[in-house]
């Protein structure tokens, strides 16, 4: 039985020196041509043109199907030219191209570091209207009921936490990421500084933004590190951004641009690929393997609601990946579905569990789980799919099962990623001078909101992803009864938190969770 847990090499960090230096070779590539645009106009993926995000702002926002970032744009030649590289790569001192100091912004999730961590974690998380939407009349209760929530839910969370070693390993593994992208850039000839923000635990997004102030920093790439966009990942840390932006004369003044998504790179698509061949070929029978894709969920409101477009670009994904293996004569079968949901909402289906039990009952024997939807090893790979998927797996009928490393640090991937920006550097600060090509290809200073807006335009609420109570008949009933009931159960749960009095404590149910 082949168990073979992931190969820790590629997944850490390998000097760029190592790289291949065919990649180089991407360096003036621009953004696949494959992708399209798939903004609510252009519903059958034509190629975008114009000004797409201004147009898309003034619609419905919700699109089913074909959302996707409109990142294709064709690359301006010439930025490079001008590039002057004045520090020797390791030095500390800010980058600076010709009078300019580039820095990079990597956003992420961040993770609780320590088991005490964990519930003042869970309380930013779930404190963000982008994770948790209430109607208006009552956003005075986010914090209340975000308080409320994670210390219900810390617990279980803590328990995950202290089996993967005591806190989440996601700020080690960005700061190596980070450090590896600083130096593929330094080695391509750009200059630059890379700094981590987190959206709810340490380094936050605003000590990265103090920091990128401190160094004098004048041409800042915005680069969330989800592959594939979601308005509860890079929404969120975007619209975080943009909001601390506008509250500052020098931020306001720094000229920026954001990668909104990238799962269509070239780089990225053959780093994937990469590691799944590299997995392949440790089962006695590569052929006969299921390459079972496994994306964090989001809930299903968020996609047929507010438009996100994050299921539509994780199928592209898995397709693009699928292309490239099969250009490699690895022709398997192959599925997609989404795992950790929170709370019992409807999330984006296939489940993974669910998934997993009906592929052992087809008499599918062999399956290679390949998370697709985040760059590092985190909770979800370490315990939720090495631990319970593969057990549920293994009870389920699959007798050879084997996981993916996460991307982490493969010298591809991070080349990629420079390759990235280093493409991104004609757009900065594009929207002082209105240039209609960086318009089209990526998301100017100032423009986030135009951006959220093409997925996201109502703000509509969201049903929360972790509590729900449900009666009527009609849907349209059930969903405002059900709303009405939530919230009044919330106002008697707050009020129970806040004085220590109510149903709870006298059923002796609430100290539990202290
Ligand atoms: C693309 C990746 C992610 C999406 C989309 C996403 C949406 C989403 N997540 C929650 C709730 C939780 N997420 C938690 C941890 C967590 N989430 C992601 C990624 C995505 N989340 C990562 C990488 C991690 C792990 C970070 C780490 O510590 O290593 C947690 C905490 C863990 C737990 O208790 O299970 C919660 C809760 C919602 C509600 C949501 C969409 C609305
Ligand atoms: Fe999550």
């Amino acid at each position: 039985m082949n168990t073979a847990a992931p190969s820790s090499s590629s997944s850490s960090c390998i000097p760029a020196a190592s790289r291949n230096p065919n990649l180089n070779l991407l360096l003036s590539r621009s953004l696949l041509p494959r992708a399209v645009c798939s903004f609510p106009s252009h519903k059958n993926g034509s190629r975008c043109t114009g000004l797409q995000l201004e147009a898309s702002s003034s619609s419905s926002g919700s699109f089913q199907g074909l959302p996707r970032n409109c990142v294709v744009g064709r690359y301006a030649a010439e930025p490079l030219g001008a590039v002057a590289t004045s520090d020797a790569p390791g030095a500390t001192s800010p980058s600076v191209v010709g009078e300019d100091k580039i820095g990079v912004l990597l956003l992420n999730l961040g993770g609780p570091e320590t088991l005490d961590d964990v519930q003042p974690f869970l309380f930013n998380l779930f404190a963000d209207p982008d994770i948790i939407r209430l109607p208006r009349l009552f956003r005075f209760l986010q914090k209340p009921l975000a308080q409320f929530i994670s210390v219900l839910r810390a617990p279980k969370s803590k328990e995950g936490y202290a089996s993967i070693g005591g806190g989440s390993p996601l700020r080690q593994i960005t700061d190596a990421q980070a450090e590896e992208l600083r130096k593929s850039l330094w080695a391509k000839d750009v200059p630059a500084k890379v700094y981590v923000g987190m959206r709810y635990w340490h380094p936050f997004t605003e000590e990265a933004i103090e920091q990128i102030k401190r160094d004098g920093i004048t041409k800042l790439v915005v680069l969330p590190l989800y592959p594939q966009f979601s308005i509860s990942t890079s929404g969120s840390s975007l619209r975080l951004l943009e909001s601390i932006f506008r509250e500052d004369e020098y931020l306001v003044n720094m000229q920026h641009t954001i990668i909104p998504s990238w799962y269509q790179r070239e780089g990225y698509i053959k780093a994937m690929a990469n590691l799944i061949e590299q997995e392949l070929k440790t089962f006695d029978n590569p052929e006969k393997v299921v390459i079972f894709f496994s994306a964090h969920g989001v809930p299903l409101a968020y996609v047929e609601e507010a438009g996100d477009p994050y299921k539509a670009e994780m199928e592209e994904c898995v397709d693009l990946i699928m292309e490239e293996l099969e250009k490699r004569k690895f022709i398997n079968a192959y599925t997609l579905a989404y795992q950790s949901r929170v709370g019992p909402v409807e999330w984006l289906k296939p489940y993974t569990d669910e998934t997993i039990i009906d592929l052992g009952r087809k008499g599918v024997k062999s399956l290679l789980a390949v998370p697709i939807s985040f760059v590092s090893e985190h909770i979800e790979t370490l315990e939720e799919i090495d631990v319970e998927y593969k057990e549920l797996a293994l009870s389920s009928g699959i007798e050879k099962w084997g996981r993916v490393p996460a991307l982490g640090c493969e010298p591809t991937f991070i080349s990629d990623l420079a390759d990235a920006v280093i493409e991104s550097l004609p757009y900065v600060g594009a929207m002082a001078v209105s240039n209609l090509e960086a318009r089209q290809s990526l998301v100017p200073l100032g423009s986030v909101e135009e951006l959220l807006a093409a997925y996201d335009s109502q703000r509509r609420e969201l049903p929360p992803p972790v509590t729900v109570w449900e009666w009527g008949w009609t849907k349209s009933a059930e969903t405002w009864n059900g709303r009405a009931a939530m919230l009044a159960v919330l106002v008697l749960l707050v009020l129970e938190v806040t004085t220590g009095e109510g149903f709870l404590h006298q059923w002796g149910v609430l100290p539990l969770f202290r």
